[in-house]
């Protein structure tokens, strides 16, 4: 046999209560046997407390009372065929108005006890159980309504009564003896005492009484039944990957719920406990949920934990000095002091050095704790021994939970490298001497994001979410997009990594959406986003504070880059291809640099040189392994490189260069690459990376363009100077072609000395043959001293540039 028990919610409705009819059904056909126990609708006990308070002050109750009546009677009329509903009208009318006659005698008295309290609250149970056997009777003749305050026996705390087990045991066994054969509703949440008098449960009340029943009466299974899908990892509506728990120990259970899971409260299923009867969480809503299962021994958990939970809200009391060390019964006599004034201590941590105590309390306790310390330890305050108790606020608890963790090595160091990796502060710590939980405590504002990070570090088969925001949807930007697109489920499958673009910006426009923004219709989005502004977008990105974020700039402006220390500074990586903010001065460029390595985050920028190509990356790793650059030559404008490639035979100068910025190689102003700045920046990066403290004067920078294309005012301009430059190009093309050499526009860095400068290449020299919009760039160092190391390839264009701002994304974090 098993005990039944539904949730307020599952007969709050006539819908609901035919979820709850067809379950019964169900489990009456297969031959199941069951004893039903009901809550009161959803929201009437807290109406009956608002009415036995209004009451009490002597003001008209009428209304709520006609609400609850209303309430009983709409379920009624849907649920009891016409000629049927007589005996349930006139049950639900004789409770009510009893319920009247009550509250009328609160309101003469102006006086509400604990006990009528408890008498008034008993009628919602009353009323809900005894409608929904009426409703049952329909299905099943024998079914009958069971007051169970009348079987249940406990002592007179009223509000929170504790059962007599042997009496109400033995009465609930006599009782079923008799009624066996019929389909009992038991009323949950009420009982009675010694004198008779109605008595409630207190905090799952109704659970109480189906634990109380099924330990009575040897029940093989509880099963809850609410309107959520069992215990989930994790509070789904902040962790959105959160998922339901097959099973549970009771263990388990009894540590996610303190810690604040909602969906039962343990003390009240001690009875179970006890007896070892498995307990089983269901969804009215959604039968064909299995359940989550609570008991004794579970199966191997397939994950190291099994769930995650919070407090909200915390302070952490911190005390010092000299005068606790060795001091024998300090602690103890701390702790008693709280336990005597009610303050429920809920962690506690002790340096082993015992120069300081720490636990946390709930806020509202702060100043008793104050109070009572200040008062307690007057002496050693006033000696020194101690010092004043310092309080920090605004805290949370954060506990991952699960009897896997005691068999388990390495699950703190998860559990804390998911919170250092996105910058959260770990303020205490404690572990129970249990093992079943790990407690840490973070501030408020970042437990979304911690709860987030610590699911996907325990539980995603996805190792991470990234979460990016966009800027720049021009050649490059729009490109990166769409590859991440095409690429998303590739990226889920093989690397368990979800990239979610919570926000995309342009000079016109941005959006902003933390639950990721559907990459077919990005364009649609932005369009239909609000007025762009980088200072507002900066700002929105670290209030969300979404774990695993990252910025990446595709833009070329020169303010984007103001704002990378702040978003390093907010635990934000950087991934950019716009060269700006590293070829700026040289303490912006160290600054970025160490800011990033000093919040533990990312500052990726492989496509500032040679595009997609591995350069940034290799360098970095020549660097750290202890080589020295001996000298770097190089071609790393892809645009000049086209330009070269390409101006051969009849075709002038300025078409070629149309063709190249047609292409995508130049920058949004191509002046800016046939100025040679492009490349001079590229080289300063280089420079910088390499180790030299290098500032955009120390390069010397050779023309290629006349003095009238330099002198261009506007883009429109640039290119009408530079047609009529064509003798200029075409003499510079002749003298080469007559020497058998090519133009190159090659930049070299040796002894902390870099320039840039065309020079005519023949066949012997490495840089001669190249194609398209190639780059090279050539290595010699201490290890690479005689071949150098070289790299080649093309090194402009959306998709290879693109490709290479995607590779930095992906490999954010890993390191
Ligand atoms: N084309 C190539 O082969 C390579 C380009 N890059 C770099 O890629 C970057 C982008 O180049 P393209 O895509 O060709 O430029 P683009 O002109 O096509 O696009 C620039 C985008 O940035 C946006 N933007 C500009 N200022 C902004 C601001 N203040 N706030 C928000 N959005 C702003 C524009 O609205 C536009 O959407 C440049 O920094 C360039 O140096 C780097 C390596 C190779
Ligand atoms: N305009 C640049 C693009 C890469 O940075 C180039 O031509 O190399
Ligand atoms: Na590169």
């Amino acid at each position: 046999m098993k005990i039944v028990k539904f949730g307020g919610s599952s007969v709050g409705s006539g819908q609901s209560i035919h979820n709850v009819l067809n379950i019964l059904q169900n489990k009456y056909t297969s031959g199941e046997k069951f004893i039903v126990v009901s809550s009161a609708m959803v929201g009437v006990t807290n109406i009956l407390t608002e009415l036995a308070e209004t009451a009490s002050k002597g003001n008209d109750f009428k209304k709520g009372l006609i609400e609850i009546e209303q309430r009983h009677f709409t379920v009624i009329k849907e649920m009891i065929t016409v000629k049927n509903q007589n005996p349930a009208f006139t049950q639900i009318k004789i409770f009510i108005n009893e319920l009247e006659d009550l509250l009328q005698g609160v309101c003469s008295l102006r006086e509400l006890s604990l006990q009528s309290k408890d008498l008034i609250l008993s009628y919602g149970e009353k009323c809900s159980t005894f409608l929904l056997s009426q409703i049952a009777q329909q299905y099943f003749s024998e079914s009958l309504y069971v007051d169970a305050s009348t079987l249940i026996k406990t002592d007179s705390n009223f509000g929170n009564a504790r059962v007599h087990t042997s009496v109400t045991e033995h009465l609930l066994q006599e009782f079923y003896k008799k009624h066996s054969n019929q389909v009992l509703f038991f009323t949950g949440f009420i009982a009675s005492n010694e004198n008779n008098r109605i008595t409630t449960l207190g905090r799952g009340g109704s659970d109480y009484t189906a634990a109380i029943l099924a330990a009575a009466l040897n029940a093989e299974e509880i099963e809850l039944w609410s309107d959520v899908d069992g215990m989930l990892t994790a509070d789904p509506r902040v962790v959105k990957k959160a998922f339901s728990l097959s099973e549970l120990s009771y263990t388990e259970a009894m540590e996610l719920s303190y810690f604040g899971a909602k969906v039962i409260y343990p003390p009240a299923m001690i009875p179970a406990f006890r007896k070892k009867i498995p307990i089983v969480l269901k969804n009215t809503f959604n039968p064909s949920f299995k359940g989550t299962r609570i008991e004794e021994h579970t199966h191997k958990n397939t994950y190291p934990i099994r769930g995650i939970s919070s407090i909200d809200e915390i302070s952490l009391i911190n005390i010092t000095g000299s005068g606790m060390i060795g001091k024998i019964g300090f602690s103890g006599k701390l702790f008693s002091l709280l336990a005597r004034e009610q303050i429920n201590v809920i962690l506690i941590t002790q340096s082993s050095s015992e120069h300081s105590i720490t636990f946390a309390i709930e806020p509202k306790d702060v100043q008793k704790a104050k109070q009572l310390f200040n008062s307690e330890f007057e002496l050693e305050l006033e000696t020194n021994k101690l010092n004043p108790l310092v309080v920090e606020e605004n805290l949370c608890v954060l506990a991952i939970v699960g009897e896997n963790m005691k068999q388990t090595p390495g699950i703190s160091g998860k559990l804390f490298q998911a919170l250092g990796r996105n910058g959260i502060n770990i303020h205490a710590i404690a572990q129970g001497s249990s093992e079943y939980n790990i407690s840490v405590i973070i501030k408020r504002k970042n437990i979304s994001k911690a709860l987030n990070a610590v699911h996907d570090a325990f539980f995603t088969q996805l190792t991470k979410t990234l979460h990016v925001f966009s800027i720049g949807t021009g050649n490059i930007g729009s490109t990166l997009l769409r590859q991440i697109e095409a690429q998303s489920n590739f990226l889920r499958k093989n690397n368990g990594i979800e990239v979610k673009i919570s926000g995309i910006a342009n000079s016109r426009k941005m959006v902003i959406d933390e639950e990721g923004i559907d990459l077919t219709q990005w364009e649609e989005r932005i369009n239909g986003g609000e007025p762009s502004d980088m200072e507002t977008f900066i700002q929105k990105i670290k209030f969300l504070n979404l774990s695993n974020c990252i910025f990446v700039d595709n833009t070329a402006s020169p303010v984007t880059g103001t704002y990378y220390k702040e978003l390093f500074e907010s635990n934000v990586s950087v991934v950019t291809c716009n060269k700006i903010a590293n070829s700026s001065s040289y303490k912006e460029y160290k600054d970025l640099k160490d800011t990033a390595r000093r919040r533990g985050v990312d500052f990726f920028y492989e496509t500032n040189v040679g595009a997609g190509l591995p350069i940034i990356r290799t360098l970095k790793d020549l660097m750290t392994s202890g080589d020295r650059i001996i000298r770097i030559e190089a071609i790393v404008s892809g645009t000049i490189s086209y330009i070269f490639n390409h101006f051969i035979g009849d075709i002038s100068f300025y078409e070629v260069v149309k063709k190249a910025h047609k292409l995508g190689y130049t920058e949004p102003d191509p002046r800016e690459d046939l100025s040679g700045k492009d490349f001079m920046r590229k080289m300063m990066i280089l420079a910088r990376d390499a180790g030299y403290k290098m500032e955009e004067n120390d390069i010397k920078l050779g023309a290629i363009l006349p003095e009238s294309c330099m002198n261009a005012s506007s883009i429109d301009e640039f290119y009408e100077e530079l047609k009529k430059s064509d003798s200029y190009f075409n003499e510079l093309k002749e003298k080469a072609e007559m020497e058998n050499k090519v133009l190159r526009y090659i930049g070299k860095l040796e002894n902390g000395k870099a320039s840039v400068s065309l020079e005519l290449v023949d066949a012997s020299h490495p840089f001669y043959n190249l194609t398209g919009s190639d780059n090279i760039i050539s290595f010699t160092t201490e290890r690479y001293k005689f071949n150098p190391l070289v790299i080649k390839g093309p090194g402009a264009g959306a998709e290879v540039t693109a490709a290479g701002v995607f590779a930095d994304l992906i490999n954010v974090g890993s390191n």
